[in-house]
């Protein structure tokens, strides 16, 4: 694999928990309570015509009131292949994301650009592996963004869908950027996980889910206590 582990590159000590990102909100409600839990970051979709889609009027109506009772909390807004004028139009006035998670075909220039026009806003790649070949592609980005986010491949769905990576393809590799692991994550999976992998976040969604853009909050509550126990 092409980047092993190496002391100087860990990004994140081995003795402190992993941030926590619960993703696909889409009432205001919901995503308050799980921030009064804990959680490091909320994502919100804005990718149209999937499950968990929110519109704008509603996703900035959400992401003023994180901003307003949680300043340091991350407001993930989460799309793919966007437009410049897309982008450009959610990151004026009210209720702005603090980080934009690319999860479509985006290339490195394109995020690079995206940088460029926009410095203020954490930019986050998020790479679907179909093998651990596909890390490959990691190396790309690493000037272009400012993290990764890995996830499960599914052919007919970009994310939310519950499928988990081997998680042999990343036991023994260690990025040079802030990486988070999505794909199936829950509670009862954390200690074998982080027994054996070490990312910088974890990042969950569909497994926590009554239905989706709709949370389990007790699911959630038990994903964040077994990540910090
Ligand atoms: O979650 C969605 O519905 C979604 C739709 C379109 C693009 C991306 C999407 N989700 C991206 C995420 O960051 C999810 O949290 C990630 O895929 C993990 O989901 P899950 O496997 O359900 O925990």
């Amino acid at each position: 694999m092409i980047l092993r582990r190496s002391a100087s590159r860990i990004l994140r000590d081995q003795s402190t928990a992993p941030a926590v990102k619960i993703c696909g909100l889409t009432d205001t409600e919901q995503a308050l309570a799980i921030a009064a839990m804990g959680a490091d970051a909320i994502g919100v979709i804005g990718v149209a015509g999937t499950p968990r889609y929110l519109e704008d009027s509603p996703r900035r109506g959400l992401f003023s009131q994180l901003q307003l009772h949680f300043p340091s909390l991350q407001r993930v807004w989460v799309v793919a292949d966007p437009s410049n004028a897309m982008l450009d139009a959610s990151l004026q006035g009210e209720g702005t994301p603090t980080v934009i998670q690319l999860h479509g075909q985006e290339p490195p220039a394109q995020c690079q650009a995206l940088r460029q026009r926009h410095p203020e806003i954490t930019v986050w790649k998020a790479l679907r592996l179909r093998s651990q070949d596909d890390l490959h592609a990691v190396k790309g980005y690493v000037q272009s963004v400012d993290g990764l986010l890995l996830d499960a491949w599914s052919p007919d769905q970009l994310g939310g869908t519950g499928h988990r990576l081997p998680l042999d393809w990343l036991a023994e590799t260690t990025l040079p950027l802030p990486w988070w692991l999505a794909g199936g994550i829950s509670a009862e999976w954390i200690p074998e996980l982080l027994d054996r992998v070490t990312p910088d976040g974890l990042d969950a969604s569909s497994r926590l889910e009554v239905r989706p853009g709709w949370k389990d909050l007790e699911k959630v509550n038990a994903l964040l206590s077994a990540v910090r126990a």
